[in-house]
């Protein structure tokens, strides 16, 4: 597990090989200041570790999970099972089904047992990265003034560069 100074996200993924996905999460974090923490947690392969993981994170101070996961992505659900702590679902990209799979697992909550599900993919977990630090920003100053600059520079860039053919 990479961990910094006292996280406030967690990042969880099923499995080592969604890392090129759920790295875009972590990127967006890391840019905005946010302590977090990385780790593979699963369902399925280690369901004792995904329930302590869910159990005790409120009390570690995460005020944010992110949950990444391919195929029959049962992670998010059933972290935010376990928790109140809000959890952000990332349906990651699977090979044979092209994450629709993963998006229908995560999204499909019944109700009572919310997840924030994103999009498929890398722009799912970037906007999860950024949700999240948006979320953390409404009691964290300098992360929301960090999110606030960021979008306007991805706004000041978008209109210094109009023509498409360029
Ligand atoms: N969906 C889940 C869960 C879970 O939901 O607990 N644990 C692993 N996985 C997913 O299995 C896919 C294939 O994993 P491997 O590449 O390790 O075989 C990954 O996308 C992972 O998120």
């Amino acid at each position: 597990m990479s961990v910094s100074e006292q996280p406030i996200v967690g990042v969880i993924m099923g499995s080592k090989s969604d890392w090129p996905t759920m790295q875009y999460a972590v990127d967006m974090l890391t840019q905005f200041n946010v302590p977090h923490e990385v780790k593979v947690v699963s369902a399925h392969r280690t369901p004792d570790l995904m329930f302590e993981y869910a159990q005790t994170a409120e009390a570690r101070g995460l005020q944010v999970i992110i949950a990444g996961a391919g195929g029959a992505a049962h992670l998010p659900g059933m972290v935010a099972a376990k928790t109140l702590v809000p959890v952000l679902g990332v349906p990651v990209k699977s090979r044979a089904l092209n994450g629709q799979d993963s998006l229908l697992s995560i999204v499909q909550m019944p109700g009572g047992i919310p997840v924030g599900t994103l999009a498929i993919g890398d722009a799912g977990a970037k906007n999860a990265g950024i949700l999240a630090a948006q979320i953390v920003g409404n009691h964290n100053p300098a992360v929301r003034d960090a999110v606030r600059a960021w979008r306007q520079a991805q706004t000041d860039d978008v209109l210094a560069n109009p023509d498409p053919q360029n």
